[in-house]
């Protein structure tokens, strides 16, 4: 079992650009990789298809084909659930009468693993995001057992929900790879001592500064990629 999942203190904070710049780190490095969003919400129409901008982002940045049959990555591996509107999954869900099955999810992400060296899996939302009867994302990320990365996007408020985020983690005792702090803004005031507060605080190690601006393609060399590799289970 080798990857990452990606969670985040919130929507919006960063999780689709730093999962990116993990598929471009991984394969640079030369091995295979290939991104999973288990369920995505906010479609909209391109042509005759319906697309995600996460999914096709995890698309954008992996490998284009299976490692081992070399055909092409089926997409309902990548994305198992994707409803319409941008709102809460379960709430799509439920929209729709489909219940969110951790089985299907697991199922695709088992398929995933057996075709890649490295699988980078995106959340939804923060980390305590309902996904209807089964339970949340920690406990998707759980089932999934893979290290469990924490985006924090700086802003004002970011401290308290990453400290929220990470005492709900140590809850459940997942694997844990580290935390990355991806910078919303261009002078985010107090940006450095924010940081350091959070180094303080948080469980280690601190995996990088991702800068404000920064596309995937260079982003992955702002990552710590020592402490990646050391990641339980890491193929890095
Ligand atoms: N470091 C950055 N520099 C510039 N823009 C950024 C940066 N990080 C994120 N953004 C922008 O902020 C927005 C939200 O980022 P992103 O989509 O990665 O968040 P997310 O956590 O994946 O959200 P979701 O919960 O919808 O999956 C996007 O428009 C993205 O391009
Ligand atoms: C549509 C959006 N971009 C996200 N993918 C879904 C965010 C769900 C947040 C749920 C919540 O915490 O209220
Ligand atoms: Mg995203």
């Amino acid at each position: 079992m080798r990857g990452w999942f990606v969670l985040g203190t919130d929507t919006g904070v960063g999780k689709s650009r730093v999962a990116c710049a993990l598929l471009e780190g991984v394969r640079r490095g030369g091995l295979h990789g290939l991104g999973m969003k288990p369920v995505a919400t906010g479609f909209f129409r391109q042509g005759d298809r319906w697309v995600n901008e996460d999914v096709e982002l995890l698309k954008h940045h992996g490998d284009s084909t299976l490692k081992h049959s070399g055909g092409r990555v089926p997409e309902e591996w990548i994305n198992p659930y994707g409803f319409e509107p941008p709102i809460a999954p379960h709430l799509a869900a439920h929209r729709q009468g489909v219940n969110l099955s951790f089985g299907v999810m697991r199922t695709a992400y088992q398929h995933l693993q057996s075709e890649t060296d490295c699988l980078v899996v995106e959340g939804a939302g923060g980390v305590l995001v309902p996904l209807g009867e089964e339970g949340d994302m920690v406990d998707l990320a759980q089932s999934f057992a893979l290290p469990v990365i924490l985006v924090v996007g700086l802003r004002l408020g970011c401290l308290n929900h990453a400290l929220l985020s990470a005492e709900a983690l140590q809850h459940r005792s997942l694997p844990w790879a580290g935390w990355i702090a991806n910078c919303l803004g261009p002078d985010l005031e107090e940006e450095e001592r924010q940081i350091r507060t959070l180094q303080a605080r948080l469980p280690g190690p601190f995996l990088g500064r991702y800068p404000y601006g920064m596309p995937p393609e260079l982003g992955y060399t702002a990552l710590h990629w020592e402490s990646l590799r050391k990641s339980p289970r890491s193929a890095v």
